[in-house]
C-alpha cells in the first residue's frame, strides 16, 4: 500500500538523483543477473527495511525494475516486472524519493563499480563477518516475518517500542552495530535483533531525507573510491547502502554463528527460489554453531568445487557476494560516524516529538473511545429507560382501551336494554320533527329566495326607474338648456321687436294727425251701415220664426205618415210571419214526424282504403243535393257455387243525403229550419245514430273554431240570435239548458259536480214533456252561459278508446234547450207564448263488443248495444203503426225519447255511416234501421203512428 501518511517529523524525500555514476564492469554482464538481483535484493531489503522501519509496507522501488530491464535477465525480469508498478508509487516516508530515470545511469554505474572498485576496497575491522551476518539477517527479513526470521526464541520487540516505530513510520531503527542506540533503548539489548546495517541504511535514507531539498550526504572516502575512475558523482543513495546492508546481513549470518543464521540462510534460500534459482548449498560454519550456516563456496574449500558444476551460477553469485561484501566493508567503515552521530541525534529528537505526538494521539484517541464508549452506554440507558416508558405508556393505554370497551359495552347495553324502544320513538320523532323543521326551512328558504328574487325585481324594477328618470333628467336638462337658448333668442327678439314698437310708436305718432280725419270719416259710415244691419235682422227672424212653423208643420205630417207605415208593416210582417210558421208546420207536417238523414263520413285514406260503392241518388228537383244511395250487391251463383254474380242492389232514400264532400255547415243548413221551430214553441228532437266512429260527436259536437263547428254550437248561435230578432218583434225570450247522459242505462246530469261520486236521475214518464226527478234546469242569459255548459259537459262525459275510435262515446247525451217566448202588447200584457223544446241527443255507437278488450269497455258496449237495440226495437213498433203497448220505459234512452217521439214533436234523425268495406254489414244494417225510423208517424197523445 501506498502510504500517504503524513510526515510528523516534517522529513522531506530527497529531491537529488539517484546515483548515476556507479558503473559496472562488462566482465559483470553475464553475471548481471545474479548481482543485479542481489542488488535487487538488497534493495529490496532496503526499501523492506526502510518501510518496515517506517511500519509500512513497501514494494521495491522503481530503481530496481530499470536495473533488471538493463540486465536483460529473463528471469529477474519477470521478478521484478512485478515490481515495476510499484516503482510508479510514490516513494516511501523514509524519505526516498525517486526522480528522472535513475535507472539505466545506475546500471552503468554498478558497471564501473564492478569493474574497478569492489576488490580494491579494504573491509573495515569492526564491520566485517557482524555486520555480514546483520546485513543478510536484515536482508531476508521483513518486520512481518519478523518471528520467522528470528526464530521461535526470539522475543519480539518491546510494546512501547513497536509503537513508537509504529507512530514514527519514517523513522529507522538505531544501528546497533555501530554502536549507538536508539532513544536509549535500542542500546540496551531490548532489541537484540535489531540489524544494524539495516537501521544504519534506514537512517542513511532518514538522513538524506532530513536534507531534503539539498544534495544527499555521502560517505565521501567509499564514493571517492567507487567513482575514482569513473568520475560518477558519489554514491549516496539508499541503494548504496541498502548493498552494503544486504552484503552485511548476509556476512553476519553467514560468518558471524548468529544464532538466527540458519533461519537467514533459509530465508536467503527462498529468495534464491523465488528467483527461480537453485540456493547455494548452505554448510555449518566451521566451528560456528550448528545453526550457523554459509554458502558452500564461502566455508568449503575448494575440493568442494566439485559441486560447482552443478550451481555454477550460485557459487558465482556467492563468490560476487563474498566479492561485493569485501568491497562494501570499508565503505561502510568510512562513514562518517560524527555525521551519523548527529544525525542519530537529530532523529531521535524528532522521534521523541513524534512519540509524544503519537502519545498525545493515542491518549486523544483513548479519550475519544471513552467518550464514545461513555456516550454508547448512555444512550442505551436511556434508550432502555424510553422502551421501558414506551412499554408502560403502551400498557397503561392497552389497560384504558379495555376500559373503556368493557364501559361502552355495558353503557349499550345498558342503553339497548333500557332504553331501545323510548328511543327508537325518541328518534322517529327527532326524525320527524327534523323533516318539519327541514320542509319549514326549505319552505322559508324558498320565502326567502322568492322575496330574494322578488326584491331583486324591485331593484330592477328601481334601477330601471332611475335609468328612466336619469334619462328624463338628461332630456330635461337638454330642453332647460334648449329653452334657455330659446329665451335668450326669444329676449333678442322681444328687444328687436321693442325697439321696432318704439320705432313704430314713433312713426304712429307722427301718422296720428293724418289718421284722425280718416278715423272721423270712416265713423260716420259704420253707423250708416250699423243702421242697415239691425234692419236686415229684424227680417231675418221673422223669416226664420215663419220658417220654424213650416218645419213643424211638415215634420209632424211625415212622422204620423211613417208610423201609418210602420204600423202597416209590422203588421204585414207579423201576418207573413204568422204565415210562414204556418206554412214551416205545414212544411214540417209533410215532411212527417220523424225525418231522417244520412251522412257519410269521410274515409281518412281514400287512396289506401277499400271502400263501399255508393251510388248516390240526386235530388230530382234540387240537384245539387243527394237524397238516396244505392249499394250493390252479390251473391253466390247457384249454378256456379264459389263465385259471387250482382245480385239486386239496396237502395235507401232518405231526405237527404250527405256524402263525403258536405261539411258541417251544410248539415246545419239543412236543419236550422227545425232550431227555428223551436223559436216558434215546437218540440224538436235531433239525435245522430250510427256505428261507432262513423261520426256522431263529429257532427253534433265538433267546436275547433276551424269554422266548421257541428250542429250543437250553431244552435247555440242561432237561438240567441233568433232571440234578439224576435225581440224587435215583441217577443222576449228565455233559454235554459241541462245536460244529461246515460250511462250504463242510468241518468246522469252531465253539469254536477264530478268531485263526488254523480247520483243517477229518474225521468218522470208522466205527461209529454221531459221532466226529471229532482233536476233543475240552468237558465242561459247568453250564448257565453251556454257554451260554458257544453264544456262543462263535455269534460265530465264518459269517453274511452275502442278499436274504432281512440274517444270513443260510452254514454248517450243529450242536451235539452227550453226556449220560452213571451209577447206582449202594448200595456204589457202577455198577448202569445210560445214554448219549445230542442234535444240534442248524440248516441253511443252501435260495435260489436271486442272480448278482448278491457272489461269495462266490454261491459259498456253490451249495454250500449242493448239500448240502442231495444230503440231500434220501438221505432220498429211504431213504424209498424203500433199506437198502444208500446214499453218506453225498459230502458232509460227511449225514456228520454218518448217525449220527442209523440204529438208535436219534431224529430230528426240523422244516421252516420262509415264508408270503408269492412264496416259494409254494419253501415247497412243502420240504414236499414234508419229507413225503419223514417216510416214512423207520430200520432196524438204522445203515441206514434206509423206512417204508411
Ligand atoms: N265528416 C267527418 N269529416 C272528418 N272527420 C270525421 C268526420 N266524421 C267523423 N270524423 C272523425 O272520425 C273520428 C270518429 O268520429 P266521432 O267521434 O264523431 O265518431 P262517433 O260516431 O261519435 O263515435 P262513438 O260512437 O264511438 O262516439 C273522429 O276522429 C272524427 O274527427
Amino acid at each position: 500500500m501506498e502510504e500517504n501518511v503524513s510526515r510528523p517529523s516534517g522529513l522531506k524525500p530527497p529531491a537529488t538523483k539517484l546515483p548515476t555514476s556507479i558503473t559496472f564492469s562488462s566482465s559483470y554482464r553475464n553475471q548481471g543477473l545474479h548481482e543485479i538481483t542481489d542488488s535487487q535484493n538488497n534493495a529490496r531489503s532496503q526499501y523492506t527495511t526502510a518501510g518496515s522501519a517506517g511500519g509500512v509496507k513497501r514494494n521495491a522501488p522503481a530503481p530496481g525494475g530499470n536495473i533488471l530491464k538493463s540486465s536483460k535477465t529473463t528471469a529477474a525480469h519477470s521478478r521484478v516486472k512485478a515490481a515495476v508498478p510499484d516503482a510508479k508509487r510514490k516513494p516511501s516516508t523514509t524519505g526516498i524519493e525517486y526522480q528522472g530515470k535513475p535507472s539505466g545511469t545506475l546500471i552503468a554505474g554498478a558497471k564501473t563499480v564492478k569493474g574497478t572498485s569492489l576488490k580494491d576496497l579494504n573491509r573495515p575491522p569492526s564491520v566485517n563477518a557482524g555486520s555480514f551476518r546483520q546485513l543478510s539477517n536484515s536482508s531476508f527479513t521483513s518486520n512481518s516475518s519478523y518471528a520467522s526470521s528470528l526464530g521461535p526464541n526470539a522475543r519480539p520487540p518491546s510494546r512501547s517500542h513497536t509503537r513508537a516505530r509504529s507512530a514514527t513510520t519514517k523513522l529507522a531503527r538505531p544501528a546497533t552495530s555501530i554502536g549507538t542506540r536508539e532513544d536509549g533503548q535500542g542500546s540496551n539489548g531490548k532489541e537484540p535483533h535489531q540489524p544494524a546495517s539495516s537501521a544504519f541504511t534506514a537512517q542513511r535514507g532518514k538522513q538524506s531525507t532530513r536534507k531534503s531539498g539539498k544534495t544527499l550526504r555521502r560517505p565521501k572516502s567509499a564514493l571517492g573510491l567507487l567513482s575514482s575512475k569513473s568520475s560518477c558523482p558519489p554514491m549516496e543513495t539508499e541503494r548504496e547502502a541498502s548493498l552494503i546492508n544486504s552484503f552485511n546481513h548476509m556476512s553476519l549470518n553467514t560468518e558471524g554463528g548468529h544464532e538466527q543464521g540458519g533461519q537467514a540462510s533459509s530465508k536467503l534460500n527462498e529468495n534464491f527460489e523465488s528467483f527461480n534459482m537453485p540456493p547455494p548449498p548452505m554448510t555449518p560454519r566451521k566451528g560456528g554453531n550448528k545453526s550457523s550456516y554459509a554458502p558452500k563456496h564461502i566455508n568449503e574449500e575448494p575440493q568442494n568445487s566439485q559441486v560447482a558444476p552443478e550451481t555454477p551460477s550460485g557459487r558465482q553469485l556467492l563468490q560476487n557476494l563474498g566479492d561485493s561484501i569485501n568491497a562494501l566493508t570499508p565503505i561502510v567503515q568510512r562513514l562518517s560516524l560524527n555525521t551519523l552521530e548527529e544525525e542519530k541525534m537529530e532523529l531521535q529528537s524528532d522521534r521523541a516529538l513524534l512519540k509524544d505526538q503519537l502519545l498525545d494521539a493515542e491518549r486523544q484517541a483513548r479519550r475519544l473511545q471513552y467518550d464514545l464508549e461513555e456516550q454508547q452506554s448512555q444512550y442505551e440507558r436511556r434508550y432502555k429507560i424510553l422502551d421501558e416508558d414506551h412499554k408502560r405508556e403502551l400498557e397503561l393505554r392497552a389497560e384504558e382501551f379495555r376500559r373503556e370497551t368493557d364501559k361502552n359495552e355495558k353503557l349499550q347495553q345498558e342503553f339497548e336494554s333500557r332504553c331501545g324502544a323510548e328511543a327508537e320513538a325518541r328518534l322517529e320523532s327527532l326524525s320527524q320533527d327534523n323533516k318539519e323543521l327541514r320542509s319549514t326551512l326549505e319552505r322559508q328558504k324558498r320565502d326567502y329566495d322568492h322575496e330574494v328574487r322578488q326584491l331583486h325585481e324591485v331593484v330592477q324594477r328601481r334601477d330601471a326607474d332611475v335609468r328612466r328618470i336619469e334619462d328624463e333628467l338628461r332630456k330635461a336638462n337638454n330642453e332647460r338648456f334648449d329653452l334657455h337658448a330659446q329665451i335668450r333668442g326669444n329676449n333678442e327678439t322681444i328687444e328687436r321687436l321693442r325697439k321696432r314698437a318704439e320705432d313704430a310708436e314713433e312713426r304712429l305718432s307722427k301718422d296720428k294727425g293724418h289718421l284722425g280725419g280718416q278715423i272721423s270719416l270712416l265713423s260716420s259710415t259704420i253707423d250708416l251701415k250699423s243702421e242697415r244691419i239691425q234692419t236686415l235682422e229684424e227680417h231675418a227672424k221673422k223669416l226664420q220664426t215663419d220658417c220654424a212653423l213650416e218645419i213643424s208643420s211638415i215634420k209632424l205630417a211625415a212622422e204620423e205618415k211613417i208610423a201609418n207605415e210602420t204600423a202597416f208593416l209590422r203588421e204585414r210582417l207579423i201576418k207573413e210571419e204568422e204565415r210562414r210558421h204556418k206554412l214551416f208546420e205545414q212544411v214540417q207536417e209533410l215532411k212527417g214526424n220523424i225525418r231522417v238523414m244520412c251522412r257519410i263520413k269521410p274515409p281518412s285514406d281514400p287512396e289506401k282504403d277499400a271502400l263501399i260503392p255508393f251510388k248516390p241518388q240526386w235530388n230530382e228537383i234540387d240537384d245539387d243535393k243527394i237524397d238516396g244511395l244505392t249499394i250493390p250487391t252479390f251473391r253466390e251463383d247457384p249454378t256456379n257455387p264459389g263465385k259471387m254474380v250482382p245480385s239486386k242492389p239496396r237502395d235507401f232514400n232518405f231526405e237527404r243525403v250527405f256524402d263525403e264532400k258536405c261539411n258541417n255547415g251544410d248539415v246545419f243548413d239543412e236543419i236550422s229550419q227545425l232550431v227555428q221551430s223551436v223559436m216558434d214553441g215546437k218540440k224538436v228532437c235531433i239525435f245522430c245514430y250510427g256505428q261507432t266512429g262513423s261520426g256522431k260527436t263529429f257532427t253534433m259536437s265538433k267546436r275547433q273554431g276551424d269554422g266548421d263547428d257541428g250542429v250543437i254550437p250553431r244552435t247555440q248561435g242561432m237561438i240567441f240570435s233568433e232571440m234578439e230578432r224576435l225581440k224587435t218583434l215583441g217577443w222576449e225570450y228565455t233559454v235554459e239548458g241541462s245536460y244529461l247522459e246515460v250511462y250504463q242505462d242510468k241518468l246522469y246530469d252531465l253539469l254536477a259536480s264530478r268531485h263526488s261520486k254523480p247520483e243517477p236521475l229518474t225521468v218522470d214518464p208522466i205527461g209529454d214533456e221531459l221532466k226529471i226527478k229532482g233536476h233543475d234546469f240552468t237558465l242561459l242569459h247568453d250564448a257565453r252561459d251556454l257554451d260554458d255548459m257544453i264544456k262543462v259537459a263535455d269534460n265530465n262525459r264518459h269517453v274511452a278508446a275502442t278499436v274504432k275510435n281512440d274517444r270513443s262515446s260510452r254514454s248517450h247525451s243529450i242536451l235539452v234547450l227550453k226556449v220560452s217566448g213571451v209577447k206582449k202588447d202594448e200595456n204589457g200584457e202577455i198577448i202569445r207564448t210560445r214554448k219549445g223544446t230542442l234535444n240534442l241527443i248524440d248516441l253511443a255507437g252501435s260495435e260489436k263488443p271486442d272480448k278482448n278488450g278491457p272489461d269495462q269497455v266490454y261491459k259498456e258496449g253490451v249495454q250500449i248495444n242493448s239500448s240502442l237495440s231495444y230503440l231500434r226495437t220501438v221505432l220498429s213498433s211504431l213504424g209498424q203503426g203500433k199506437t198502444e203497448g208500446v214499453d218506453f220505459r225498459s230502458y232509460t234512452l227511449t225514456q228520454l225519447l218518448r217525449p220527442s217521439l209523440g204529438k208535436g214533436c219534431r224529430t230528426l234523425m240523422f244516421v252516420m255511416v262509415s264508408p270503408l268495406k269492412e264496416n259494409e254489414n254494419e253501415t247497412i244494417r243502420s240504414l236499414e234501421f234508419a229507413r225503419d225510423a223514417q216510416k214512423v208517424k207520430m200520432g196524438g197523445n204522445g203515441a206514434a203512428k206509423s206512417q204508411k
